[in-house]
């Protein structure tokens, strides 16, 4: 089949977007399958698009196609499709000139998507498929080359430090080759010589600095390749790449409220840089952090923020460890914000494992913090944010 050429872009109308979900839930059992299926005829009629992922597709895998389908749920809400697909659009600039495969992933999916609904599939689904496609695509389109007029794909960033800090946590120092624009509690994209084209998210744990260096926290984990090799390879001299910094999860200079950071592991790094803006901006109000490890050996940086406590009377540091009976605070995150709350009148921010975030965002919840007023970063792969999080949710979170 020839590459799909760009569909008209006009708004589906109700009956289409029924039809275009009805499809995802039809194909959703055989995902894996399809998603294989995906690939491998995308790649045999473009053999060029393959150096564009990495070497071992399988997490790869799960997320493109993922992706797009997922897309679809937002297909009848504008302003979110848009935010999203932008956001999409402008980091897949690291990835390298990708706007001529656009028609190539969108005749692959259609392919894919046809074979797999089976007799589900008729001209009219495929016309609103190929019409959905475009509108993502051009927005994504749009989206990295407004991008590309004010900023760089990617930055090459020098280790001039890597230092342990607590067992199989590492923090590591880089040197950007040209300035790096970011907010405290973003995070960037990384990759590593090590595990090319595989890319990874990690949080700066400071506000910018004068000197431009940007700092990481990264845990190696027994599945994590690209952590592994930041904690147990990396050396001073070694080049990494960075794509640019994104993440909401940001102080509002405007905003009046006391604020409650709650860290969990090395989750530490953006709550520490939030905190450190705190001071900048002139500790307009109070700033309560909770820090949580497993265990005592885990609990690095909590010294380093009871001493800006102790400086600083409008912020209180609390730590506690969950898996380990020691004097002080015992119990994981979720338990511990139970004992103190509630915090209603607070702008919370959460950071660190998905589980530990999403059972607190539920004791806030339930303490009466509006959801909006809960921040934290993207489950999971922070482009598909829109995608993994429940429809639900989605709608209250952008309430
Ligand atoms: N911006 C962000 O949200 C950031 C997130 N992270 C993530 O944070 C995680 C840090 O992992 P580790 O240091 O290994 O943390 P960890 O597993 O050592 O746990 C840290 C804390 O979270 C609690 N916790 C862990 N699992 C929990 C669960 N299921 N329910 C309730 N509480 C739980 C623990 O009790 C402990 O207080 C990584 O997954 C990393 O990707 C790291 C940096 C920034």
């Amino acid at each position: 089949m020839n590459d799909a050429q760009p569909a008209p872009a006009g708004p589906l109308r109700a009956d289409e977007i029924a039809l275009l979900r009805a499809s995802v839930e039809l194909v959703g059992p055989l995902a894996d399958d399809m998603t294989v299926y995906f690939y491998a005829i995308l790649f045999q009629r473009h053999p060029e698009t393959r150096e564009l992922f990495p070497a071992n597709l399988d997490v790869q895998r799960d997320r493109l196609l993922r992706g797009l389908l997922r897309i679809v749920d937002l297909v009848d809400d504008p302003e979110n499709l848009v935010r999203f697909c932008g956001r999409l659009g402008r980091d897949h600039r690291k990835f390298g000139a990708l706007n001529d495969h656009f028609p190539a992933v969108g005749a692959a999916l259609l392919d894919s998507l046809a074979r797999y609904a089976g007799d589900a599939w008729s001209p009219r689904l495929a016309d609103i498929w190929a019409r959905a496609y475009g509108v993502v695509s051009q927005v994504m389109i749009q989206a990295a080359e407004e991008d590309a007029a004010v900023r760089p794909a990617v930055w090459q960033a020098r280790v001039i430090d890597h230092r342990m800090r607590a067992p199989g946590i590492a923090e590591i120092t880089l040197l950007p080759d040209s300035p790096y624009p970011f907010v405290a509690g973003q995070y960037a994209s990384v990759e590593t010589p090590w595990q090319p084209r595989l890319w990874r998210h990690y949080s700066l744990s400071h506000a910018p600095r004068q000197d431009g260096t940007l700092t990481f926290h990264v845990r190696a984990t027994r599945d994590g390749r690209v952590s592994s090799a930041l904690v147990h390879q990396a050396r001073p001299g070694d080049m990494l790449r960075l794509g640019a910094a994104q993440g909401e999860m940001v102080l509002d200079p405007r905003m009046e409220r006391d604020v409650l950071c709650v860290a969990g592991g090395t989750g530490l790094a953006p709550i520490q840089a939030l905190v450190e803006q705190a001071v900048r901006n002139g500790g307009r109000r109070f700033v309560d952090v909770f820090v949580g490890a497993r265990t005592a050996d885990e609990l690095y940086g909590f010294e380093d923020l009871l001493r800006l406590a102790q400086r600083n009377h409008w912020l209180s540091v609390r730590a506690a460890v969950s898996d380990e009976n020691i004097p002080g605070l015992n119990g994981s995150l979720p338990q511990v914000l139970r004992q103190f709350g509630p915090f209603y009148r607070h702008e919370a921010y959460v950071s660190g494992p998905v589980e530990m975030v999403s059972s607190a965002v539920r004791v806030l919840l339930n303490q009466g913090v509006p959801q909006a007023r809960i921040h934290h970063d993207p489950f999971d792969v922070p482009v598909l944010e829109a995608a993994l999080l429940p429809r639900q949710l989605r709608r209250e979170a952008h309430a």
